[in-house]
């Protein structure tokens, strides 16, 4: 059996005889047997083995082989230079990749230079900027329990921001959806498989951790070294024990050592948000939308901020929208303050672009991997301070005169990196320029020590031709030989006795004299002490920056508000949303006027605003009917997003909204919405449904799209109205339910709570035109045969449709001025009616039919067509299945006209 991690086989075999340096490969590969080993031989991290093919298969190299006296071992190396986008490959494959280093110099090691893991790679631990996407958040987090306590940490490896929480299993579920952790452990005494993994992690990586770290004790002693008292921040055992085993993991990954940097431990309670489940994030397609359209997910409306720090702020409000009114507002102030000074706010704005994630910069610093070039960055950033300060100086609202005070200028750490690191510094370290002149004596110097020698070289050329009269006489230097006086072979006879001679060329000679060689090693020798001084003063600055971490975390953090409340402005002022207002303890209502979808607004030039009152006079629940494609999902996402917008602190897109302060959004959408997702079963509907129907609360927002589509028209009606019926008696929660079941809308007439709304559309001859525009009462007609004719339905599918719908529909007026809409209209008990969907035509045969006898023949045709297409589990379709299915289909049809 093969195996790409773990000691190779090949190796164990011959162990005793192995060469030192595979020898000490084969250690390291035991050791990190999880890992896949990069080990360091010069310039290049090797794979042997197994390993090596995999490395070269992944990461497209070149498959080499190193032989020896014990055997031969495939071998593949990647340039250390340009590791991280192989290391991004390797990670993509699903592994975690060890990175073993040379820890001791080449040249200084006698025999065998030591190696050791620096640093482990896994996905949700990569420090690495290069692999990392900017202005966003990289987690790996941990679950534990005590008893029916979950408890979940969350950190960021890559800005050191730490989270932990608990609550009961579905709420921290739900967390863990919110977090999107790119890696998951688990605690010994949680059961994973209570974890439905593909919702809640969806690609993160699930490690194994040793059980140990989790420990009461354990996991105690690793967090107090990052809080003082670990039981001021945590609130229980299982906080303990997965804050404790997660930090443990991060330091494992990153060398064994204390993250410094890791300085804000932070819990929080899961009630200080307003609720989204990972169904809701999909479905109000706040980050990812569902279909081919990326870039128009509701995050890439509002991500006009202006750097790293900012965007990745942003994510989190979204995410997390509050439901604090104190703070929501006050959010709303500044952004209301920012809209109205224009000027500030695009001042603020254009400054902020110049600032670098400071928050992953530092956390580089403190693990002493930034180098000079980071440090530069850091003083651009710090550069832009007061200024924003300055912009800042008249602030009103509270939240920007807080955001004022904790600017922090940190002038003692700007002036140090301006008077100790060279303005443009290369990117080594080690190789000198990174230090400024004037920032210490003896480099200053030894540079010019250096500097002389060289001017002293420079000048010899001249003297010597004078000297020798030689004019073709050339000095110069190479690695090897160092400098030298080149002298072609004509002009030998001339050469002074004091030239010793030091290399000999084909058609020349090269010398070099007492004198050259004592500057030589004078301007070596200072050169490579000024070098290693320059790496000692380098680390000295860097060292002093990073004992200010917190500082310049703490200037992060009001950088980053600073830069979603600015932007957040300018979308609102650039996309005409308003402030929404909050109604005061014991009123209700969800009251809107001209409501738009923040996202379909931007791709429709023409989006018709709509108007939304729920909860008031008319009561909580709407029934919203309409014929398919006239915008009653957009229309119901809508309103979900206004209170989502309105909650994270941002205008919102109307004419004005007057809302409440909502817990929680629960949605429901339709199966055929979720297909792309193959999740269209009935049975995750109804699981869906049953939490909302558990979970719902009278501030919950619930948004019901086609609930009870799955399974057969009478089940699915009857469950819809039993739904409706129990969040009208039980709930109260502010209900949007779009359906395709007309019966539905009865239920208004019956209850005061529920009422109908509809959705218009005109129709010329045998077009429909859509009007988008929602209005009071229930639908007639659902314009499924419309739909299914503009899907591309044969031609005598459709008319037959249409002559069924007519011959059903008689008693309802086809012109759309004259009546078009019954208010609060009940249907007859037997009747057609139409689905939507690609287009599929069902009819319900009642007691009564209304058909004539001379189409009784054609309406068993195409029964038995929708009965077949009704019992189609399209998710669980193939491409090639459909197209047999359609072909019988058409055979049915075929079959009936032959007749
Ligand atoms: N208010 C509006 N103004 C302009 N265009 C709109 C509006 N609402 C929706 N649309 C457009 O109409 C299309 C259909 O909207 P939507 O999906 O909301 O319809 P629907 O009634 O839910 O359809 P179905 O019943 O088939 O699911 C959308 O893609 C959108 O482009």
């Amino acid at each position: 059996m093969t195996s790409v991690t773990g000691p190779p086989e090949q190796m164990v075999a011959v162990r005793e005889d192995l060469t030192p340096m595979m020898s000490q490969y084969l250690d390291l590969c035991e050791q990190y047997e999880e890992s896949l080993v990069l080990f360091q031989v010069g310039d290049f991290y090797e794979a042997f083995c197994d390993a090596a093919e995999a490395v070269a298969r992944i990461c497209e190299i070149t498959l080499t082989k190193r032989e020896d006296s014990t055997g031969t071992y495939a071998m593949s190396g990647i340039p250390i230079d340009n590791a991280a986008s192989y290391v991004e490959r390797l990670l993509d494959s699903g592994y975690r990749v060890a990175i073993a280093d040379q820890v001791e110099d080449a040249e200084e090691a006698s025999g065998l230079v030591d190696r050791a893991v620096t640093q482990i790679i896994t996905p949700g631990t990569i420090v690495d900027d290069e692999l990392l996407s900017a202005g966003t958040t990289n987690y790996v987090a941990s679950v534990a329990r005590d008893g029916d306590t979950f408890s979940l940490a969350a950190v960021d490896v890559s800005t050191g921001e730490c989270l932990v929480t608990s609550a009961k299993l579905d709420r921290v579920v739900e967390e863990l959806e919110r977090v999107a952790p790119a890696e998951l452990l688990f605690a010994p005494d949680v059961d994973a498989s209570e974890f439905d993994l593909d919702t809640v992690a969806g690609d993160a990586m699930v490690t194994d951790f040793d059980a140990d770290a989790f420990g009461h004790d354990a996991a105690r002693e690793t967090l107090s070294g990052y809080v003082p008292s670990p039981e001021a921040v945590v609130a229980n055992d299982a906080e303990l024990s997965a804050c404790g085993g997660l930090l443990a993991y991060a330091e494992y990954t990153q060398g064994g050592d204390r993250l410094d940097y890791v300085s804000r431990v932070t819990r929080y309670d899961p009630r200080e948000s307003l609720r989204l489940d990972a169904t809701a994030l999909r479905s109000l397609e706040l980050f990812e939308t569902r279909g081919a359209s990326s870039g128009h997910a509701l995050v890439d409306v509002l991500d006009e901020t202006s750097c790293a720090l900012g965007r990745r702020e942003l994510t989190g409000w979204l995410r997390r929208p509050l439901v604090d009114r104190e703070r929501i507002e006050a959010r709303h102030d500044a952004v209301a303050e920012f809209a109205e000074h224009a000027l500030v706010r695009e001042a603020v704005r254009d400054l902020l672009t110049d600032v670098y994630d400071v928050e992953r910069l530092i956390a580089r610093v403190s693990r002493g991997r930034a180098n000079a070039r980071d440090l530069r960055s850091l003083k651009t950033t710090l550069d832009v301070v007061p200024e924003v300060k300055s912009e800042l100086a008249d602030a009103e609202c509270a939240k920007l005169r807080d955001l004022h005070g904790a600017l922090d200028e940190l002038a003692d750490v700007r002036d140090l990196i301006d008077r100790a690191i060279a303005t443009d510094p290369p990117i080594e370290i080690t190789e000198g320029g990174v230090v400024r002149e004037g920032f210490d004596d003896e480099l200053d110097d030894l540079r010019a020590t250096e500097r002389a020698g060289r001017e002293w070289v420079a000048d010899l050329e001249a003297s010597e031709k004078e000297r020798t009269g030689i004019d073709s006489l050339d000095v110069g230097h190479n690695q090897v030989h160092g400098y030298y006086i080149e002298v072609t072979n004509p002009n030998l006879d001339r050469v002074p006795d004091d030239y010793q001679r030091r290399q000999t060329l084909k058609n020349s000679e090269r010398f070099y004299t007492p004198e050259l060689k004592q500057r030589e090693d004078e301007i070596f020798g200072a050169a490579e002490r000024a070098d290693k001084l320059e790496y000692e003063l380098f680390t000295e600055v860097r060292s002093t920056i990073a004992a200010e971490s917190e500082r310049v975390q703490a200037l992060a953090a009001a950088l980053a508000e600073l830069d979603v409340l600015a932007t957040l402005a300018a979308v609102a002022v650039d996309n005409d949303y308003v402030r929404p207002t909050f109604h005061e303890a014991g009123e209700r209502g969800i009251d809107i006027d001209g409501g738009r979808h923040p996202v379909v607004e931007r791709t429709q030039p023409n989006f018709v605003p709509n108007d939304t009152r729920l909860g008031g006079d008319e009561g909580s629940i709407a029934i919203i009917t309409g014929p398919n494609m006239s915008g009653k999902s957009t229309y119901m996402r809508q309103v979900a997003l206004v209170v989502v917008l309105a909650q994270m602190g941002s205008f919102v897109p109307a004419d004005s909204a007057h809302l409440p302060l909502v817990d929680r959004v629960f949605t429901r959408v339709g199966a055929s919405d979720d297909i792309a997702g193959g999740q269209s079963t009935f049975m995750r509907e109804m699981a869906e449904l049953t939490d909302i129907l558990h979970g719902a609360t009278e501030d919950s927002l619930v948004l019901l799209d086609e609930v009870g589509r799955g399974t057969s028209t009478a089940d699915g009606q009857a469950i819809a109205r039993a739904t409706t019926e129990f969040v009208d008696d039980d709930v109260g929660a502010y209900t949007l339910f779009a359906t395709h079941y007309h019966e539905l809308t009865a239920v208004a007439d019956e209850r005061d709570g529920v009422f109908n709304l509809h959705f218009t559309a005109t129709r010329t001859g045998d077009d429909v035109t859509f009007l988008h525009r929602v209005e009071r009462g229930a639908s007639s007609s659902s314009y499924g045969v419309e739909v299914a004719r503009m899907a591309g339905v044969p031609e005598r599918v459709v008319t037959r449709s249409q002559e069924l719908v007519d011959a059903d529909g008689a008693d309802v007026s086809d012109s759309p001025s004259a009546g078009e809409y019954r208010s609060n209209g009940r249907r007859e008990p037997t009747q057609t009616t139409l689905t939507n969907g690609a287009g599929a035509v069902e009819t319900e045969t009642g007691e009564s039919t209304s058909s004539t006898d001379s189409t009784t023949e054609r309406d068993d045709a195409l029964a038995a067509v929708a009965s077949e297409l009704d019992a189609v589990d399209i998710a669980q379709t193939t491409p090639l299945e459909a197209l047999t299915r359609l072909n019988d289909l058409k055979r049915l049809l075929e079959e009936d006209d032959a007749r």
